[in-house]
C-alpha cells in the first residue's frame, strides 16, 4: 500500500515528512488553496526530498503551459490533475512522459464508468469525497461504492482519512487499490503535518503490508 501525504509547504515539516518515507508527497499549486505552496517550491525543501520519494503537483484545471512550468521549475515527478480536465489534457501529459493521477470526486451517485475515457491516459486515479468546492473536504465517502470500480486503472483511495483509519484501511480488500491519500486529517493547521500522528499511522499501514515496511535510514 502506497502513501502520499498532500498539502506540504513548510520547508522543516517538509525534512520531519521525508525521515518518516512516504511514496509521494503532494504540493497544492492551486492559489485559492489554503495549501498554496506558490508557484516555487522552497529550493531547500525540494534538495531535502530524496529520489526514492516522488513529487506531486497538484494543479486545479491549470493551463497547459503553464502547468508545465511549473512542473518543470520544481522538479516534479507526478501531475495530480483536481480540477475538470479533460482525457485529452491527461493524454498530453502523457505523451511528455509526464506521469499522470486523475482525481474523480466521489458522491453516493457517482458513476464509475466516467472514468473510462480516462483509461489509457493516465497511470492512476484518485477517489476522493465530493464536496462544494474542487479539493479536499476532510470529510470520507462512502468506500462500500469502490465496488462499482472494475477497472484496471489503479487508484488512491482519499477524502477526510485521519489517524485512527490505519487499521480498517489496511483491511480493505479491492484489486486496484494502490494507496492511500492523506491531508487535512493529520493537519495542525493548514499545510503543516502533524509528524507524530503520520509516523503512527505509517507503521500501521507498513505494519499490515509485509514486504512494504521501510524507513529513511534503510536508503542512507
Ligand atoms: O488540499 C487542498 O487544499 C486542495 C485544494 C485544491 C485541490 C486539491 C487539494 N488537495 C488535494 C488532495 O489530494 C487532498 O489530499 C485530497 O483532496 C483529500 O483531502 P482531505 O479530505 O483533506 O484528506
Amino acid at each position: 500500500m502506497k502513501i502520499k501525504v498532500c498539502g506540504m509547504r513548510e520547508t522543516e515539516n517538509i525534512r520531519q515528512l521525508v525521515e518518516l518515507g512516504p511514496d509521494y508527497i503532494g504540493f497544492i499549486f492551486y492559489p485559492t488553496s489554503k495549501r498554496y505552496v506558490g508557484e516555487q517550491i522552497a529550493p531547500e525543501a525540494v534538495d531535502l526530498v530524496p529520489t526514492f520519494i516522488q513529487k506531486v503537483g497538484v494543479f486545479v484545471d491549470e493551463p497547459f503551459e503553464s502547468l508545465l512550468e511549473q512542473f518543470r521549475n520544481n522538479k516534479l515527478e507526478l501531475v495530480q490533475l483536481h480540477g475538470n480536465e479533460l482525457p485529452e489534457y491527461s493524454a498530453r501529459l502523457k505523451q511528455l512522459g509526464i506521469p499522470v493521477i486523475k482525481v474523480f470526486s466521489v458522491g453516493n451517485d457517482f458513476d464509475f464508468t466516467k472514468t473510462a475515457p480516462y483509461t489509457g491516459n493516465c497511470d492512476f486515479f484518485l477517489f476522493d469525497t465530493k464536496g462544494e468546492l474542487l479539493g479536499g473536504t476532510g470529510r470520507k465517502f462512502n468506500w462500500e461504492l469502490l465496488d462499482a470500480y472494475t477497472g484496471e486503472t489503479p487508484f488512491f483511495l482519499s477524502g477526510g482519512i485521519g489517524p485512527t483509519d490505519a487499521e480498517i484501511i489496511s483491511n480493505l480488500q479491492h484489486p486496484r487499490l494502490y494507496g492511500v491519500d492523506v491531508n487535512s486529517g493529520f493537519e495542525t493547521e493548514p499545510a503543516l503535518k502533524n509528524i507524530e500522528a503520520l509516523k503512527r499511522f505509517i507503521a500501521t499501514i507498513r505494519q499490515n503490508n509485509t514486504g512494504t515496511k521501510r524507513s529513511y535510514s534503510d536508503y542512507l
